[in-house]
């Protein structure tokens, strides 16, 4: 049940935005490791719902990012859980968890649960300032970070959030360095083939969003660009 350890190209899907039958179908069919679905605002246990019945049509992994307790619901393959380890409330740390974990412990597969430590670096995204994340890091605090989320949390997944730009290449590079057995998710502003196979390079698994919605083709040809680029696994 880990397979999205061997992820390194992944979709995002957003529940709060339109995605035509067709481009769906595309996007599930294009030979992406898996689809998640997650997003910051406006996201429902309705339209939640509704994109999960439409992808399971077909074979490809699915998740759930959760960022509303209320949109939760039975049928993905796994729930990526964040805990935005820059926020400037314990909420989007520990707190919403807590109270989530009141609610659903004790029927939790704890199987299908996945930490993510977030690290939100870009200021202008929805979920920087839903979250008041202290965007303004350099490079050791990022990587003090990295080895927080491993080392004492023991996450299995550290995550750069860019969300909407194109991140530090050299930020990258220095947190995959820092990293022993944690996985490390990217995504943000990945909109064109080289920016794909470029991350590829730097980090275990590249996450494409929002270029989904704007321009198909690209996003659909940073599948065989991200995994054309030989990688290194983790021991
Ligand atoms: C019934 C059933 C199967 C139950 C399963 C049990 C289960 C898994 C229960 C959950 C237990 C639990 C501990 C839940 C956590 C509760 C919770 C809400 C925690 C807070 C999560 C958090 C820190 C969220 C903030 C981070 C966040 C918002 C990330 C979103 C990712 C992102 C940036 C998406 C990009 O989209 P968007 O920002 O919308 O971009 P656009 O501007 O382009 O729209
Ligand atoms: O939308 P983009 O900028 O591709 O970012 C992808 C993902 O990291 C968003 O949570
Ligand atoms: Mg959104």
């Amino acid at each position: 049940m880990n397979e999205y350890k061997a992820w390194r190209h992944v979709f995002k899907l957003d529940p709060n935005k339109k995605i035509d039958d067709d481009a769906l179908e595309q996007l599930c069919e294009s030979g992406t490791d898996a689809v998640i679905v997650g997003g910051t605002d406006g996201v429902t246990l309705d339209n939640t719902l509704q994109l999960l019945s439409r992808i399971r049509q077909y074979a490809v992994d699915c998740a759930l990012e959760i960022s509303a307790i209320d949109a939760v619901t039975p049928g993905f393959d796994y729930y990526f859980i964040p805990t935005v380890l820059n926020a400037d409330h314990p909420d989007w740390i520990v707190g919403m968890h807590h109270e989530a974990i009141k609610e659903f412990g004790k029927t939790l597969n704890w199987d299908e649960v996945v930490m993510e430590g977030y690290c939100v670096l870009n200021p202008a995204s929805k979920v920087a300032s839903l979250t008041g994340a202290d965007t303004a890091l350099d490079s050791e605090d990022v990587t003090a970070y990295a080895m927080m989320a491993e080392r004492m949390f023991h996450f299995p997944v550290f995550y750069l959030e860019y969300s909407g730009i194109y991140g530090e290449l050299e930020m990258v590079q220095a947190v995959k360095k820092t990293l022993t057995c944690a996985q490390l998710f990217y995504g943000g502003g990945i909109d064109s083939v080289a920016k794909a196979e470029e991350m590829a390079r730097a980090a275990d698994t590249v996450i494409v969003g929002n270029v989904i919605y704007q321009d198909l083709k690209t996003a659909l040809k940073t599948v065989k660009a991200v995994k054309k680029v030989m990688h290194k696994a983790k021991q």
